[in-house]
């Protein structure tokens, strides 16, 4: 052994570890973007199946989309989805559980940024302004971390001037002015399709079919193309569709009975109270339910259970 070589290879090691503990113990308290991170598939299918209430598809697709994703350590494109669904179904709570599975402050996280369409784009006439925001936030934020998460809820309210804006950034360029979005992910949630989803569902019922046994192969294509068709879906004629950049329509079918009442469930235990099976039905039966005749979905899926609540 050469004492020199030993010592010198002692010391970058001490170093090397040293810094890697430091990072570890930085990224403990502040937040670090770790691109490299891998997702805890098991985790995620586990919150999934136990959080999200009648959405077999929609736990499915999510799930073998971003394991698939971010198991790839060299995608062509960055992920998009694209969430449709009746009100209330849990488009929003399914991005929340999929923020904090990919960062780990969830939406409060500096990796993920939500766009709600009437809030942050309210008027027609400056459309051109949010274009060029939209573009450098973007450009930005993954030049900040590749593996940042943008979530656009309201996108049937959008208009689809300003999804054109960031069609680039979706697309399988290698780099865009020296910067790569192939890490990012891009979801998309909106009420356009909602009524193709529930007819379905409705078809399903009336054959005496499960609701489980409904297949993504029945709805997808009726999706892609009924949300390409209708103007108000934020994707109108935007090329996203014709290009192939959305790379999963994801369905949320409407909630039933049952399943309202296993949200006022879920919301009691998160208030920590016990489960009182006489208020979840009060609450239930409180909700309205269509088609007129059949009653059988909720109008507001689960959205006003916690409100609701609040009067028991
Ligand atoms: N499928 C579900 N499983 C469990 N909880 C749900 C489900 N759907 C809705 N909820 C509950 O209802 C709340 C409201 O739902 P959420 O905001 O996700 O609806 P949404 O589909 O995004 O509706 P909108 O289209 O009106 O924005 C959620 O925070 C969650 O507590």
């Amino acid at each position: 052994f050469e004492p020199i070589s030993v010592g010198i290879a002692i010391g970058a090691a001490s170093a090397l570890t040293g810094y890697l503990s430091y990072t570890d113990l930085y990224c403990r308290f502040a937040e670090c973007c770790r691109e490299e991170q891998p997702l805890n598939a098991s985790a995620l299918k586990q919150e999934l199946e136990e959080k999200l209430f009648g959405q077999h598809l929609a736990t499915e697709v999510i799930l073998k989309a971003l394991t698939g994703f971010k198991n790839n350590k060299n995608p062509k494109k960055p992920l998009t989805l694209s969430l449709h669904g009746w009100a209330g179904t849990g488009k929003n709570f399914v991005s929340q559980i999929v923020a904090e599975n990919l960062h780990r402050k969830g939406l409060k996280s500096n990796f993920v940024h939500l766009f709600v369409s009437t809030l942050h784009f309210p008027h027609e006439q400056q459309i051109k302004l949010y274009q060029d925001q939209l573009q450098s936030w973007i450009r930005g934020n993954v030049s900040a971390c590749a593996s940042s998460l943008f979530i656009f809820d309201e996108m049937d309210k959008l208009h689809p001037g300003i999804i054109d804006a960031i069609k680039p950034f979706l697309d399988y360029y290698e780099q865009i002015d020296g910067v790569s979005y192939r890490k990012a992910i891009f979801i998309f949630l909106s009420n356009a399709g909602g009524d193709l989803i529930t007819k379905t569902a409705l078809d399903f019922w009336q054959a005496g079919r499960k609701r489980e046994d409904i297949q993504l192969k029945d709805l997808e294509p009726v999706l892609s193309v009924g949300v390409f068709n209708n103007k108000h879906s934020g994707l109108w004629h935007s090329g996203l569709i014709d290009r192939n950049l959305i790379d999963y329509f994801i369905p949320f079918l409407p909630l039933e009975y049952r399943h309202v009442k296993m949200c006022v469930r879920a919301e009691m235990k998160a208030r920590g109270s016990a489960v009182d099976e006489d208020i979840v039905t009060s609450v239930a039966d409180e909700m309205t339910f269509f088609p007129k005749d059949e009653k059988i979905y909720s109008d507001k899926g689960c959205k006003t259970v916690q409100s609701r609540l609040d009067f028991h």
